[in-house]
């Protein structure tokens, strides 16, 4: 007998599908240039690998009438710990871009972050999302007065954090992009940058020459510094993955840490962002929130960061995927899906709050081959 596999037209009932759905529609550049990784990819797979060596240890035998997955991110409610996290360029997905993915995350109660490099303006998002938790994330760019007036603009548009991304001072090598000689396409904008002096365009050059030629070389632990004293809106780091680097994050008064391989796409053979989770954790100690993206596909992955110390966890390409498929209720729909697996998975082993998932929950595969030295 035939397997049963959904085709790409199906209706989707999970990320991959949405995925699926993805790969066959969209032209090859984008897709490319949204799937790919750096180098061999070697993280790309890890990302995905190291949740599945987590194993689950549900409970039994409690009260499972009601599961509640509401939270808090720096102090304001979501509805979900599964956000939307920052990626660039998202009218190539789908002619609304970031205006439906944000209107997605409002209308799901979750966090949207725009990206810097968006299709869709700081402002413009804004109105799209209305009263729905954004965040803004930042790039440091060589020109501080550039810089300086995007934050402005994103405290002034209501934003309620500053994503600084750190893992960035060049692009990561994707091949695929290399190889089709990947830029935006000419219909889009860079639309944070289309005024006079600070007009970006990406459209003629690729964006390892955009990044080579605007972002700084020379950013450091006084720069995250400077951006505070230029902001009262608390500050996460994102793209940190040593617990070293997560103290100093604390100590410059970072409120809040991202553990972030980039979605595999900037330092190949770095660890999957949910290896990495647990020291830094440790290391924060409760000084900032942790969060974690990177390979985040199922609610199961999502209750593993959680029950690891991850306050929340983002999505990156996923939310293109249903964006690709149909726009604002594609994104919706990976929202819902993500969110509705991690109450299965919450139900499932008997815990009924965010708060109560623990360390508990999880153990590594390895442990069930050698029980006596772990
Ligand atoms: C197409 C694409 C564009 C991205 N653009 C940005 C960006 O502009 N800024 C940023 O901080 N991270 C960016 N990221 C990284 C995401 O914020 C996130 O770290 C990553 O996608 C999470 O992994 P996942 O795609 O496996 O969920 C991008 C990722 C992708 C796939
Ligand atoms: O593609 C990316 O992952 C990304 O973050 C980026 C950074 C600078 C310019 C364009 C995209």
């Amino acid at each position: 007998m035939a397997p049963v596999v959904a085709g790409a037209d199906a209706t989707p009932l999970n990320v991959d599908e949405f995925e699926a759905y993805a790969r066959t529609y969209l032209p090859k550049k984008t897709l490319d240039y949204y799937v790919s990784g750096a180098d061999d990819m070697v993280t790309l797979k890890e990302n995905r690998a190291a949740f599945t060596r987590l194993k689950l240890m549900p409970r039994v035998l409690r009260d499972v009438r009601h599961i509640d997955t509401a939270t808090t991110l720096l102090g304001q409610p979501v509805a979900t710990p599964v956000c939307i996290a920052p990626s660039a360029m998202q009218r190539m997905a789908h002619p609304d871009g970031e205006l439906a993915s944000s209107a997605a995350a409002a209308a799901q109660k979750t966090c949207f972050v725009l990206s810097t490099i968006s299709t869709t303006s700081i402002e413009d998002v804004a109105a799209s999302n209305g009263a729905g938790l954004r965040w803004y994330q930042l790039y440091i760019f060589k020109d501080r007065e550039l810089t300086r007036d995007l934050v402005v603009r994103a405290e002034k548009a209501g934003y309620k954090a500053l994503v600084l991304t750190v893992d960035t001072p060049i692009l990561g090598s994707r091949e695929a992009d290399l190889r089709n000689g990947f830029a935006l396409p000419r219909h889009l904008t860079m639309a944070n940058f289309t005024g006079g002096k600070h007009a970006h365009r990406v459209n003629e050059v690729g964006l390892s020459q955009y990044t080579k030629e605007l972002f700084d070389l020379n950013i450091t632990w006084d720069d995250v510094a400077w951006l505070k004293s230029i902001t009262s809106l608390p500050i996460v780091v994102k793209g940190v993955l040593t617990p070293e680097d997560a103290v100093l994050a604390c100590d410059v008064g970072c409120q809040g840490i991202l553990v972030s391989n980039h979605g595999a796409r900037q330092l190949d053979t770095v660890p999957a962002t949910i290896e990495a989770l647990p020291a830094i954790v440790q290391a924060v100690a409760g000084r900032a929130e942790v969060y974690l993206d990177g390979g985040v596909r199922r609610g199961t992955d999502a209750f593993k960061a959680l029950a690891l110390g991850a306050r929340a966890v983002f999505l990156g390409r996923p939310t293109l995927w249903g964006l690709a498929h149909s726009g604002q209720q594609g994104v919706e729909d990976v929202l819902k899906m993500v969110t509705s697996e991690l109450a299965h998975a919450m139900m499932f082993s008997a815990t009924t709050s965010i708060a109560e998932i623990g360390p508990n929950y999880v153990r590594h595969e390895a442990y069930f081959r050698s029980p006596s030295k772990l």
